[in-house]
């Protein structure tokens, strides 16, 4: 077993929502994380755990210069853009930052002989799904430039195996949601677009009305389905994979989703339940870059790393969320 106590690890994008979870999980196992974010989702509040190295991970310079000062054993990289529907209007501003920027990052990686690596894909690299739920060897097909980023990110690793030994586990998130259960930290995108955040706003009158993006899709109420899957099981699953990294594991591509899925209509429904009020909707035109239901079968992680997720209801999910919402989210709006 390899020794956890103070070991540094490189947390990209850990100011924003699912890195600083994994950040609060990281520093409960005795690790050090020590934050490399530009802030531009990300947020200074967030970062509680270990310090924050403010940068980009584009530039290779401070990249050589916080390798140096810390000598991460391994890195976490979560920092990306990661809208579907802005990736589709603005392809470039993803191509830039989530496929040049993490080869500059794997570059300053080889380059300082920092092996392991545990990355944030996700199941928008699949496309559109040919069967019920989506396993790892289902075929890659992205239909939004987000999706086509991260896969390009998973072969750009694939390759610096090859070459380089450098060791990855890919994560292939489903719809990460819900907040950390202490309520420390939680969902604060600017703009959000996610529909749980949006629908919690828009029940408790912080927000606006909820826009239901199409309702014709082939799906049995024909709103879109997916996946959501709680930020501290996705948190847990970081851990497990680096740890197996640490501990010498080989490169893999592992699945992190609950295996059910919920329509837009239906997270609405569970919203109310929970909140106990009405979330006001309208109903609009589909949002392009959409696949109609994204399922994922996460057996294979289960099997391997023995990760289990402890937030298998969307309402238990849901009702992390609204915790965090209308506590330590609407104090922190009103501070400002
Ligand atoms: N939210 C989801 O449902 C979901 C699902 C699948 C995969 N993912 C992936 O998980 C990761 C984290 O997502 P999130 O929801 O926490 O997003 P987020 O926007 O909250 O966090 C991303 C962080 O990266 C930082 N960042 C962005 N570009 C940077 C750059 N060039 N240099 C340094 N820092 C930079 C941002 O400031 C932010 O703090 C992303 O890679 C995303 O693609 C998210
Ligand atoms: O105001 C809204 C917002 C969303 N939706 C719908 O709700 C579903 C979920 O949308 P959203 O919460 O924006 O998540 P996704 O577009 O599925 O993308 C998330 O989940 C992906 C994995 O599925 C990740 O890769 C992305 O980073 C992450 O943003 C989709 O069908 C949307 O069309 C609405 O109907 N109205």
């Amino acid at each position: 077993m390899h020794d956890t106590i103070g070991t540094p690890i490189l947390v990209t994008g850990g100011a924003g929502y699912i890195g600083s979870h994994a950040c609060k999980l990281l520093h409960e196992a005795g690790y050090r994380p020590i934050v490399y974010d530009n802030l531009v989702h990300g947020h200074r509040w967030a970062v509680r755990w270990g310090p924050l190295e403010v940068g980009d991970i584009r530039d290779r310079a401070r990249l050589d210069a916080v390798f140096e000062s810390h000598r991460p054993a391994a890195v976490m990289h979560f920092a990306a853009f990661c809208y579907v529907g802005e990736s589709v209007t603005d392809p470039a501003k993803y191509y830039r930052n989530n496929v040049a920027g993490t080869l500059t990052l794997l570059e300053a990686m080889r380059d300082h002989g920092v092996a392991p690596f545990v990355f944030s894909s996700t199941c928008a690299t699949y496309g559109v799904p040919r069967s019920e739920r989506i396993a790892e060897d289902h075929p890659q097909n992205p239909i939004n430039p987000y999706g086509a980023s991260k896969l390009m990110v998973e072969r750009m690793l694939a390759d610096f195996d090859t070459a380089h030994g450098l060791r990855a586990i890919a994560l292939r998130y489903f719809n990460a949601a819900g907040a950390d259960p202490d309520a420390e930290i939680g969902e604060d995108h600017d703009p959000e677009t996610h529909l749980i955040p949006l629908a919690i706003a828009a029940a408790a009158g912080t927000g606006p009305g909820l826009t239901v993006y199409g309702t014709d899709y082939d799906t049995p109420d024909g709103t879109c389905i997916r996946d959501y899957i709680h930020v501290a099981d996705l948190a847990q699953a970081h851990l497990r994979a680096l740890d197996a990294l640490l501990g010498g594991a080989p490169s893999r591509v592992y699945n992190l989703g609950n295996g059910q899925g919920f329509s837009v209509r239906e997270v609405i429904a569970a919203t109310e339940r929970v909140t106990g009020s009405s979330v006001p909707v309208e109903y609009g035109a589909r949002r392009a870059g959409d696949p109609p239901r994204l399922v994922g079968d996460a057996s294979r992680i289960r099997g391997e790393l023995g990760w289990v997720p402890a937030y298998a209801s969307l309402d238990a999910i849901i009702r992390t969320a609204w915790y965090w919402h209308r506590g330590p989210a609407l104090e922190r709006k009103e501070e400002h």
